[in-house]
C-alpha cells in the first residue's frame, strides 16, 4: 500500500491536518513536525490571532521549556485549510462531544478518499460517526497518556507523551491496508522524545484507559480537587477503587478482560504530581465535559449487558446536572421562568 499524498515540491513531507490544538493536539503537532517527516496544517479558533502572530508558547517535559512553536500552516477554518491539502491524515484532538458538535461534519470538507481520520480522544464508541459517514476511509484510534493543558495559547505539558495508535476495524477495507496506514502514522509521529506505538488491540486499550477516565476525571471534576487531594481526603478509597471495579465489570461484559492490577496502576499513574485531569481543567474553565463518551456510553453498555454499576451511574447522573448548568450558563438551554412543580 501507499496512499501517500506527498508534496510534489522539493520537500516530500506528509501533509497532516490537525483540528483541536489544545493540550494534546498542540503536542501532537509539535511531535509530528519535530520528527521531521510531516507538514502540519492546524485549524485554530480562539487561539488563531495570538498563535499566528506569536506562536504557541510551550513548557514541555519532553521537549523543554520556553519553546515557541508555529505549525507549518495556521488557518482559521477547515475550508481555508484545503489550499494546503490534500491531507493524508486528518487528526481530531478536540474534546469529544458528539452530542453537541459533529466534528466529522466539521472536517468533512478536507476528507478525500485517501485521507485517514485519526481520533486522538478519550472515550468509548467515539468512532461510530466517522465510520458511518466515511465508510471507505481508514479511521485510527489514538489513546493518549499525557498531561497537557492549553491556557490561551500557552501549553503546559507536564507528563510524557505516550500515544497508542491502532485502527477501528472497518470491514470495507482490507486489514493489511488499515494496518499499513496506521503504522505509517506511528512512523511519522514517533521521535526521540516521545513514545508512540502501534496498538494491536484498540478495544482493549480504550477500556483500559477508561478505568482512569471514567473514574478519576469525573470525580475530580465534580469535587474540584486534584488526584493527590482526592486521595489524601479519602475519595480514592471510598469511591475511585469501587468505580474502577465497575469499569472492569462492564469491559468484561463487552468481551475485554482487564487485569485487576490496572486499578492500582491507574491510581498511581500520576505520582507524585498533584495532577489535575483534563476534565477537572474543563470544569474549572466552565467548558462542556465529555460525559457521554466517558460515562454515558459505558453506562449504557452496562445496562444492556445487565451489569450493576451504582457508582458510575451516580457519577454520570451528577455530571449530567453539571453539564446542564454549563449549558444554561452558555445560553445553550433555557429553563422555564416559573419553576415547573407537580400539580
Ligand atoms: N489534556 C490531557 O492531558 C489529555 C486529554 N486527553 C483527551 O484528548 C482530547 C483532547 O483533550 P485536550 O487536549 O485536553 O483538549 P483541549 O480542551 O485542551 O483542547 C481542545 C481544542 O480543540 C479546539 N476546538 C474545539 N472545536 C474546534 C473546532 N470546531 N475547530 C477548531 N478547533 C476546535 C479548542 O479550541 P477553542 O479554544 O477555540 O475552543 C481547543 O483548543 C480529549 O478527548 C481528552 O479527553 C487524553 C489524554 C490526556
Ligand atoms: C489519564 C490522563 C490523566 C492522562 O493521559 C487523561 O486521560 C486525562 O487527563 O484526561
Amino acid at each position: 500500500m501507499n496512499n501517500c499524498l506527498c508534496d510534489n515540491d522539493m520537500d516530500s513531507k506528509c501533509k497532516v491536518l490537525l483540528v483541536g490544538s489544545g493540550g494534546v493536539g498542540t503536542i501532537a503537532s509539535y511531535a509530528l513536525e519535530y520528527a521531521g517527516k510531516t507538514k502540519v496544517t492546524s485549524v485554530l479558533r480562539s487561539d488563531y490571532d495570538r498563535v499566528l502572530e506569536k506562536g504557541f508558547s510551550i513548557n514541555s517535559c519532553d521537549y523543554g521549556n520556553g519553546l515557541i512553536f508555529k505549525p507549518s500552516n495556521i488557518v482559521n477554518s477547515v475550508e481555508a485549510s484545503k489550499k494546503h491539502g490534500p491531507f493524508e491524515y486528518v487528526v481530531i484532538a478536540t474534546k469529544c462531544l458528539p452530542e453537541v458538535t459533529s466534528m466529522i461534519d466539521v472536517i468533512a470538507p478536507a476528507i478525500t478518499k485517501d485521507t485517514a481520520i485519526v481520533l486522538v480522544q478519550n472515550g468509548i464508541g467515539i468512532e461510530m460517526e466517522a465510520l458511518t459517514k466515511f465508510p471507505e476511509n481508514v479511521v485510527l484510534s489514538g489513546v493518549s497518556m499525557i498531561g497537557s493543558a492549553n491556557m490561551g495559547g500557552h501549553i503546559e505539558h507536564e507528563s510524557p507523551d505516550m500515544l497508542r495508535i491502532g485502527y477501528f476495524e472497518n470491514n470495507n477495507i482490507s486489514q493489511s491496508h488499515q494496518e499499513a496506514v496506521c503504522k505509517r502514522f506511528v512512523d511519522l509521529y514517533q521521535n526521540d522524545k516521545n513514545q508512540c506505538v502501534y496498538d494491536e488491540d484498540v478495544k482493549f486499550s480504550r477500556w483500559r484507559k477508561l478505568v482512569y477516565n471514567a473514574c478519576l476525571n469525573p470525580v475530580c471534576a465534580l469535587t474540584g480537587v486534584d488526584i493527590g487531594r482526592l486521595e489524601i481526603w479519602g475519595g480514592v478509597d471510598s469511591i475511585i477503587r469501587k468505580a474502577m471495579r465497575e469499569v472492569l465489570a462492564i469491559a468484561k461484559s463487552d468481551g475485554v478482560v482487564l487485569p485487576e492490577d490496572v486499578i492500582e496502576f491507574m491510581i498511581r499513574s500520576d505520582d507524585p504530581v498533584y495532577y489535575r485531569p483534563s476534565m477537572l481543567v474543563d470544569a474549572d474553565k466552565r467548558n462542556l465535559l465529555e460525559i457521554e463518551v466517558i460515562l454515558g456510553n459505558p453506562v449504557r453498555i452496562a445496562r444492556k449487558n445487565k451489569v450493576d454499576v451504582p457508582f458510575l451511574t451516580i457519577i454520570y447522573e451528577l455530571l449530567k446536572i453539571v453539564q446542564s448548568r454549563t449549558m444554561e450558563e452558555k445560553g445553550m438551554i433555557t429553563i422555564p421562568k416559573e419553576r415547573p412543580v407537580p400539580k
